[in-house]
């Protein structure tokens, strides 16, 4: 358990790389000929997993403290491969590993084994290989070798398993046609894109509905500088236009990243926000209820509230059914442990009404889910007393320095 005390926040906080460019880089590492390094990685669970799996696909890894040096090989040392916690992972390995003519299985821990994978197993099974999940769950079998051709394939509960067939597409017999029908989070495809593209493999994206993969192209080694994370940002922008004044540093408004939307947000509620070089100011500010769309950014949501229990009025946030299948059931968790703090949020289909009000002191539930944990924490800044966290050690999913990047700014 973690106690947060009402305080203000001053200074500067440098973001670590986002996991989501980390995983993909080392997928595609993993998987060119040659020497990759990838400076400044982040060290969170979710990206360990990925290197580990790395390792176990046959990868030779040097890790030192801000480099990353991976000579890609392909050929798995085990049969059975864990992904750990990360959602990520699994649906960009299963169908990597689709491709290979021997049987695999792959595992995970703790959420991921209540999350879906049935979307893998219909995808991959169209391109010719043999995939099977355990009842819609881990864990899951594949056998190939990916013959590739066309898949069908609905985008509107994840956008992960597209990433995951793009990232296997080069390496099927064939070229690749990907028809996707109603995609949501399509800032996630564009990095998928990008750092396939650093990595010498192009796609053909036409409106997100058709991808294109043509057969033949070789991932080629590639020196990256991940950038830093805008989903774990979103907590210390929030935290400093609700309660202080912070530089929030290694972020940039170039970033495909989805959760760079945290800075339309943040202005729609009126907070005062400034881009510098690579590093924004945030700086509190009276703030106004406001309407905004998440539903291709669904990782905000919980920052997102805890900016609106800050403003005065209702806020309304769209985009609530993405949020079923993430760590945790992120809807549900939101309203019942807002509703311990006296934040009232009321869940109406895709639509989540939060009613600004100085949130009281109580215990809140992280569920073991990272973005819950933060989300408690930002809210106590404005508390009128302190909240208690359960499990905080979550934060290492995504955010491993979370505790101490806090503890460096608050005012005691
Ligand atoms: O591709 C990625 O890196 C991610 C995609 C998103 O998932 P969905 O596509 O399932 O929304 C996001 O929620 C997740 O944290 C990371
Ligand atoms: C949902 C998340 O990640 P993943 O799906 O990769 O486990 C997240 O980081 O909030």
């Amino acid at each position: 358990m973690k106690e947060v005390r009402p305080s203000e926040v001053k200074g500067t906080v440098c973001i670590p790389a986002s996991k989501s460019v980390v995983q993909r880089a080392v997928a595609a590492a993993m998987l060119a000929r040659g020497t990759s390094i990838i400076h400044n990685p982040s060290t969170c669970n979710d990206c360990l997993a990925a290197l580990n799996m790395a390792r176990q696909l046959g990868a030779t890894v040097v890790e030192e403290p801000n480099r990353w040096t991976i000579t890609g090989d392909f050929r798995p040392s085990s049969t059975e491969l864990s992904c750990g916690e990360a959602g990520l992972s699994i649906r960009m390995f299963t169908p990597i590993v689709s491709t290979l003519a021997t049987k695999q299985t792959l595992t995970g821990h703790g959420s991921l084994t209540t999350r879906p994978m049935g979307g893998l197993e219909e995808a991959i099974n169209q391109l010719g290989a043999t995939c099977q999940t355990t009842n819609g769950l881990l864990p899951i079998t594949v056998q190939g070798p990916m013959m590739g051709g066309t898949a069908n394939i609905d985008g509107s509960l994840s956008s992960q398993i597209l990433t995951g067939l793009l990232m296997a597409a080069p390496l099927a017999k064939q070229d690749v046609t990907l028809n996707v029908a109603n995609l949501k989070s399509r800032p996630y495809i564009d990095i998928t894109i990008e750092v396939m593209l650093q990595f010498g493999v192009e796609v053909e994206n036409n409106s997100y509905q058709h991808f294109r993969v043509k057969a033949n192209q070789q991932y080629k080694p590639y020196e990256l500088r991940a950038e830093g994370d805008w989903s774990g940002a979103a907590f210390f922008l929030v935290a400093g236009v609700i309660a202080g004044k912070l530089r929030v540093e290694n972020i940039s408004s170039a970033s495909k990243q989805a959760d760079k939307e945290i800075v339309t947000a943040i202005k729609l509620a009126g907070g005062r926000i400034t881009e510098g070089n690579g590093f924004f100011e945030v700086e509190k500010s009276p703030l106004k209820a406001f309407s905004f769309d998440a539903t291709n950014c669904p990782d905000l949501f919980p920052p997102l509230a805890v900016l609106a229990a800050a403003c005065k009025g209702t806020t309304l946030l769209k985009g609530v059914s993405r949020l079923t299948h993430k760590e945790s059931n992120r809807a549900m968790a939101i309203q019942n442990e807002f509703a311990k703090a006296g934040i009232s949020v009321v869940i109406e289909g895709d639509e989540m009404y939060i009613k600004g009000a100085t949130p009281k002191s109580c215990t809140m539930e992280s569920y073991n889910d990272h973005r819950m944990a933060m989300a408690a924490a930002t809210l106590a800044l404005i508390a009128s007393g302190q909240i208690g966290i359960t499990t905080p050690e979550c934060v290492a999913k995504s955010y491993p320095e979370f505790w101490e990047h806090l503890e460096n700014v608050l005012e005691h």
